[in-house]
């Protein structure tokens, strides 16, 4: 929840088709577009990130006015758990009998009021004056008086008072990073004899991410992206400090993206592994929406290799079409009833469908949206998809396993499932195949295990796993 500038926004909303309605009153065109984002989160289940900029681009808001629509939209979807324990001690009802409409006003004039730099007597106005707007006259009262208390004290005072030091650690951590506890005691796990990391990591995931690009190998080169600075680990990736990647010719083209740097490794490290014989044939079996791909298959053109990048819903599949090279071939296909027949690849990525607890920093309303069930039903998924994969493989050849969440249930323990009882498959030292590639990695190996985990307050990166299994 970063700070950010006093700023109004523009007043010609009533003109707009898909604006707010007309009320005769002046509009605050950017906190009424964060408020609808914020709306639709809730209401249809939409991405903020996928949102966000379709509204912007319709309503015209640019530079500083889209970076505060952002920020507010942001900032309040990921501190919802914080300001609704502060609006619960504000309000003399409950939190669930507010209307949501209403609720999601208050969430974003409380973010406003608490953590920007707007001062509190403009956030409270501003707030009460959306809310006239989208509910009506008498909950605009109702909205002042809540807000006005919000306002009586700073967030580091509300802290002390909603999430004591006597509060359990769950509980108490739950609500000053703003997680579900669920997802505090699962990333505690996570981090095993680290546990004490907890709160930074909780912290991380509340900050916005570095943008890093990446230079396809052989398709763009990384002095094509001027103004961007070394990544620290990639050797193929780039910081980009502010501006849209979009200005970049390479990345217009194709030949360069937008891609974690975790992400950029584990595709490398499959690329690295070392193989026996044959290698010629390699597979994406879960590709959409390309990121991965788009690399691997760079990397396979450059070594005489070829890429198959399948995912079962069309739409995903179309979209790793833009990011692979003219060589790679995308097809529309289930991992778990393979198209291909068994023993067919030399390295198969598998990027398995998972909760995205390694990547809450990009998705702000994620962390809100699925319970604990979401690990239980991914499991069998995930191990299906592995074992089909392995059966994919040809011996000798490499699988790499990664998730971008370090839940346990979704990474090791899938991966130790699959594997039990079985002896033709050797797990590979992902750590030492990562510093292969990025001398400086250090704090990636799980425990004892030959397995890696990013982690965004370690590394600045999102949170992927990764295992590498040979076939023999
Ligand atoms: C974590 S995402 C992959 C991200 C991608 N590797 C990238 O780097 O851009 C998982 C993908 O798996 C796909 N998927 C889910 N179930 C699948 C299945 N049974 N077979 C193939 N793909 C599947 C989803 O549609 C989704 O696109």
């Amino acid at each position: 929840m970063p700070p950010t500038r006093h700023h109004r926004g523009r007043s010609n909303a009533n003109r707009r088709p898909d604006g707010p309605r007309r009320t005769g009153r002046p509009q605050d065109l950017v906190r009424r577009t964060a408020y609808d984002v914020i709306r639709a989160v809730d209401t249809r289940d939409a991405y903020a990130n996928l949102l966000l900029p379709s509204r912007l681009r319709e309503r015209g808001l640019t530079g500083r006015d889209a970076a505060l629509a952002t920020e507010l939209t942001y900032g309040t979807l990921r501190g919802r758990g914080t300001y609704d324990a502060i609006l619960a001690l504000c309000s003399d009802r409950e939190l669930r009998r507010i209307d949501r409409p209403l609720l999601d006003v208050l969430r974003l004039g409380a973010h406003q009021v608490l953590a920007t730099r707007i001062p509190p007597h403009a956030a409270v106005g501003t707030a009460v004056e959306l809310a006239r707007d989208v509910t009506g006259p008498g909950q605009s009262k109702f909205a002042n008086a809540v807000l006005r208390k919000v306002a009586g004290r700073d967030l580091a005072a509300w802290l002390e008072i909603v999430a004591p030091d006597d509060l359990d650690a769950t509980t108490r951590l739950s609500i000053r990073r703003s997680h579900p506890k669920w997802i505090v005691s699962a990333l505690r796990d996570a981090l095993g004899p680290d546990r004490d990391e907890i709160d930074a990591l909780l912290a991380a995931d509340n900050d916005r991410p570095r943008v890093t690009l990446v230079a396809r190998p052989g398709r763009a080169a990384l002095d094509e992206l001027a103004g961007t600075e070394p990544a620290p680990y990639s050797p193929v990736g780039a910081v980009l400090p502010d501006g849209d990647p979009a200005a970049f010719a390479a990345v217009r083209d194709g030949r360069a993206a937008v891609q974690d740097e975790a992400s950029q490794l584990v595709a490398l490290a499959l690329a690295a592994a070392g193989i026996d014989g044959r290698d010629a044939f390699w597979a994406d079996v879960c590709a959409g929406p390309g990121g991965k791909a788009g690399l691997l298959s760079a990397v396979a053109t450059q070594r005489g290799a070829r890429l198959l990048a399948a995912d079962v819903t069309p739409h995903r599949a179309a979209l790793v079409t833009r990011a692979v090279d003219d060589r790679a071939g995308v097809v529309v296909a289930d991992g778990t009833v393979p198209a291909w027949r068994p023993g067919s690849f030399d390295r198969i990525m598998l990027d398995a469908p998972c909760t995205g607890l390694g990547a809450l920093r990009r998705r702000p309303e994620a962390r809100w949206r699925r319970g604990p069930e979401a690990v239980a039903e991914l499991g069998p998924l995930q191990r299906e998809l592995l074992r089909k994969a392995l059966e994919a493989l040809r011996p000798g050849g490499v699988v790499a396993y990664v998730t971008c969440s370090p839940h346990l249930a979704e990474t090791r323990v899938v991966v130790d499932d699959v594997l039990r009882g079985r002896d033709d498959v050797d797990r590979l030292d992902a750590p030492d195949v990562l510093t292969g590639i990025a001398p400086s990695l250090d704090g990636v190996r799980v425990g004892d295990t030959p397995y890696a985990q990013f982690w965004p307050h370690r590394h600045g990166t999102d949170a992927m796993f990764l295992a590498l299994l040979r076939k023999h």
